[in-house]
């Protein structure tokens, strides 16, 4: 998948490798002092940043940078600091720069006068954990194709996370995503503990996740187990935010014990995902992307799309019976694409 780096705002200074070369022009200083950090939080335009040294430092968007969602500093973003960088209280630091993004988690406004616009809402997460409860609340598959679209399209590896499996079976649920292979994690509550945690820790450990899910699905349970302190507000989540974890209302991003990120995000009522396209959504699964090379320009890639390549795949029994279900699966989220979110 071709990288993208979530804006085309020349003015952005983003540079392919960190440890590269740097271009000099005469109108933007290289900022050769500036400190690497990275972004935790985002509260009222005043980034939450912890430095390469392990320092938590306030920093704000230098002027250089821009304004507008184009040239946005979100949470998970490597970026470089100058100025004050001691952490000290009251001092706010500049970030002047923003690296080149792995991945970027994004959505698009659904109605407003802001509809179609999209922005960035994570960088450089490796994946999405999707947190849907198997019952009370019953899991809504519309909007698990919705969050594995948005992952598959970010560059991210979409992963379940099933909880209150005391409560269902979660057989019947999981059967909707074993043709796109999405790997995934069963809770449950037994005795008073969180049964499934220890596969959960170890899915997470090293990697950058994003954690996603609907109010009551248990993610909060989930978070504060894995994060010890992510609950209260004093440590690291009031040096996040300055405020506590609760009152955020944007992405914070919080240490694991043994190494790596888990970034949990508020409740999500809606993703639009206008801004994704077809071939874009093709692009995660290596196999039918290799077929639909054959498809006539401009393939939409869906049931309806006139002498799709993928349709001949299957009806000429090259695909076989998982192949057929595969892209089935693969159109299912394609048209959730279009779907209003429920
Ligand atoms: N039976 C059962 N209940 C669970 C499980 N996990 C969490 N719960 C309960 O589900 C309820 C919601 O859990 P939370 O962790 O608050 O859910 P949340 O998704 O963070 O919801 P908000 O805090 O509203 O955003 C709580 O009463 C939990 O005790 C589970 O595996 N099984
Ligand atoms: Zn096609």
């Amino acid at each position: 998948m071709a990288r993208d780096t979530g804006t085309d705002d020349s003015r952005v200074r983003i540079r392919p490798n960190p440890k590269g070369n740097r271009p000099r022009t005469k109108k933007r200083p290289a900022f050769d002092d500036a400190v690497g950090a990275l972004v935790l939080g985002v509260d009222r335009g005043r980034y939450h940043l912890l430095t390469d040294e392990g320092v938590p430092v306030i920093g704000m968007k230098a002027r250089e940078l821009g304004r507008g969602s184009r040239s946005a500093v979100v949470v998970g973003d490597r970026v470089g600091v100058v100025g004050d960088v001691s952490g000290a209280k009251d001092t706010l630091a500049r970030i002047v720069r923003v690296e080149e993004r792995t991945s970027a988690l994004r959505r698009s406004a659904e109605d407003g006068e802001t509809a179609g616009v999209e922005r960035v809402i994570v960088a450089n997460a490796d994946q999405l954990v999707i947190v849907t409860a198997l019952a009370d609340p019953e899991p809504r598959p519309r909007m698990v194709d919705r969050c594995l679209v948005a992952a598959y399209d970010a560059g991210m590896e979409p992963v379940l996370c099933l909880t209150k499996a005391d409560l269902a079976d979660p057989a019947p649920f999981l059967s909707l995503y074993e043709a796109l292979e999405v790997p995934a994690l069963v809770t449950s509550f037994v005795d008073d503990e969180i049964r499934g945690l220890d596969a959960v820790r170890e899915r997470l450990a090293g990697r950058t996740s994003v954690l996603i899910g609907h109010s009551g699905v248990g993610k909060s349970t989930l978070v504060n187990a894995l994060v010890p302190g992510a609950g209260r507000a004093t440590g690291i989540v009031n040096v996040v935010t300055g405020r506590g974890r609760h009152t955020s209302s944007s992405a914070v991003a919080l240490p694991l014990p043994g190494g790596g990120w888990a970034i949990d995000t508020p409740g999500v009522r809606s993703f639009g995902l206008s801004h994704v396209s077809p071939d874009g959504l093709l692009a995660a699964f290596d196999d039918l992307h290799a077929i639909a090379q054959d498809c006539p320009r401009g393939c939409t890639h869906a049931a309806d799309a006139p002498d799709c390549a993928l349709d001949e795949w299957v009806a000429d029994g090259r695909a076989g019976a998982a192949g057929e279900a595969r892209l089935a699966s693969f159109r299912r989220l394609l048209a959730a694409k279009t779907e209003a979110a429920d």
